[in-house]
């Protein structure tokens, strides 16, 4: 069974790492979305595979590290791309997510990365 959690924050971010001309080496923001995907059993006795609750426990605080804040400040996110917050989201919560199986960003409705582990 697959079970998905969305959450979104909102934050600024440049690429630092893209030629001068493009547009997104520049600071500018965005709304993002981050899906959890997370696969197991159905528990018999409670029908959860994980109680939302509890994942929302664990990424609460990640995304309080996110929410409002220049992407590039963060310790990891230094390249903020969609792809390496991806992958960040996941190294902060795996372990405490075992059954995690996919994160995907969005960085708008049109554009994601989805990690789904090594
Ligand atoms: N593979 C990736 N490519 C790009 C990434 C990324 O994370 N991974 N990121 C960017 C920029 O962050 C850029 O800001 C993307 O957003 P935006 O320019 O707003 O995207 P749109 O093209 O959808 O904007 P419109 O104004 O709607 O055309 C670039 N590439
Ligand atoms: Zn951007």
């Amino acid at each position: 069974m697959r079970i998905t959690q969305a959450f979104t924050f909102e934050a600024a971010h440049r690429l630092p790492h893209v030629p001068e001309t493009h547009r997104c080496r520049r600071l500018h923001g965005h709304s993002y979305r981050v899906e959890l995907r997370l696969e197991g059993a159905v528990n018999p006795e409670t029908g959860f595979v994980v109680d939302f609750f509890d994942v929302e426990h664990i990424f609460g605080p990640v995304l309080k590290q996110l929410d409002h804040y220049c992407l590039n400040d963060i310790p990891g996110l230094e390249n903020p791309t969609a792809e390496n917050i991806s992958q960040w989201i996941w190294r902060k919560i795996k372990n405490d997510l075992p059954l995690l199986a996919a994160v995907t960003v969005y960085e708008t409705p049109h554009c994601w990365a989805e990690y789904l582990g090594d």
